[in-house]
């Protein structure tokens, strides 16, 4: 049988597969001087900048034409105060690239013994991430490090890649090294992959490629559901989120967790909804922030929508435009959610809350 998008599919695999190895040994030796403050006041590590260079240069050995959108660019590695973070990122990603090659991988990717790059060739990999997006088009998004807050606390982090052609999310591949494989069985222990092609279905891999597990959002009873929210109150609203749990009638704690993580959850069932609703900062969301997490929840069966019941639009360039927030949620659960976001929302406006 011949699946659409099969072979870039091996390749988003391949390439989250080796950043994953190459996040989790950076935090592994984390040292404080591997950390950078980026403009917008967010934190960047090495693994952020080695992980991104890892997956444009995958991408550009399979796919030389596709343009990229990603999330880190080099500028300030190109500069001599960058020099010690730059050595450190070059071997980094090299020995990530450089890693033996395992089932579906293909050394025509660039990947495999002997594949090293220059410092020159990676640098010019992650800037590669400049793309502005667009309606039309084929373009790959990189989230190399997607909660980078998580990952410096240990916790839960993402190395996100997505495929999108005129604007449709086609392929979303979410790498979760520090996901419980099976909550219910933790003594298999960590590391998960989160895989959807549009139109073919969502499934649970482990990092080490074995076990591919379909997924579905089950159904929840009105005493199982929960939201699912950031850890971050700068990054979506907790107070707001009370007020909706509160209308809804929801007597579960929220499960507060980093990164598109909660997509993941969502998509395998552990928490009903995620709800993303803004701080009133202006801030407007990145398209490498919810396209592979878009995928994979209307491929597990359940819907995405902006508050105001619209579809996320990754046609509008590097940002999802004016922010009305994100609601994910099951087939069962999203339109409640939905209904008393919008009362929640109103209440607010008139000043009730
Ligand atoms: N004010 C804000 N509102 C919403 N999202 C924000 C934000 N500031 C930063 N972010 C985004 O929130 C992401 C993390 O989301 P979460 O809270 O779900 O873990 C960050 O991704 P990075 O960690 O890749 O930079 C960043 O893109
Ligand atoms: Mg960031
Ligand atoms: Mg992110
Ligand atoms: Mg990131």
């Amino acid at each position: 049988m011949s699946l659409a998008y099969a072979t870039e599919k091996q390749v988003a695999i391949a390439a989250v597969r080796r950043a994953c190895h190459l996040t989790s040994s950076v935090f592994n030796n984390l040292v404080t001087n591997e950390t950078l403050t980026k403009g917008d006041k967010s934190p960047v590590t090495v693994g952020d900048y080695a992980a991104q260079a890892v997956i444009s240069s995958v991408l550009w050995h399979a796919f030389p034409k596709d343009p990229i959108v990603g999330e880190e660019d080099a500028a300030e590695l190109r500069e001599e105060s960058g020099s010690a973070m730059r050595d450190r990122i070059v071997a980094l990603a090299n020995e990530a690239l450089a890693e033996e090659i395992t089932l579906g991988d293909n050394v025509d990717w660039g990947i495999g013994p002997g594949q090293e790059k220059t410092t020159e060739q990676l640098l010019d990999a992650i800037d590669r991430g400049n793309y502005p997006g667009g309606r039309t088009g084929r373009m790959w998004t990189i989230d190399p490090i997607d909660g980078t807050k998580g990952f410096l606390r240990g916790e839960q982090y993402a190395v996100c890649l997505s495929l999108i052609v005129d604007a449709q999310v086609q392929l979303g591949v979410i790498g979760c090294p520090n996901l419980l494989i099976d909550p219910a069985e933790p003594e298999l222990g960590r590391g998960v992959i989160f895989v959807a092609v549009k139109g073919h279905g969502a499934e649970q891999i482990r990092l080490s490629g074995a076990n591919p597990t379909p997924l579905r959002i089950p159904d929840f009873a009105q005493e199982e559901l929960s939201f699912l929210e950031s850890v971050e109150a700068a990054h979506s609203s907790h107070s707001f989120n009370d007020r909706v749990s509160a209308l809804l009638s929801i007597a579960r704690r929220p499960v507060r967790m980093d990164s598109q993580a909660k997509y993941g959850c969502l998509a395998r069932g552990e928490g009903a909804a995620y709800l993303r609703m803004p701080t009133g900062v202006g801030y407007r969301e990145k398209i490498w922030d919810h396209a592979p997490g878009a995928v994979l929840v209307e491929e597990a069966g359940g819907i995405v929508t902006d508050s105001r019941g619209l579809p996320l639009d990754f046609g509008l360039g590097r940002t999802l435009g004016e922010n009305f927030g994100v609601i994910a949620a099951g087939l069962g659960t999203h339109a409640r959610v939905l209904q008393a976001v919008q009362q929640a929302g109103n209440e607010q406006e008139n000043g009730k809350t």
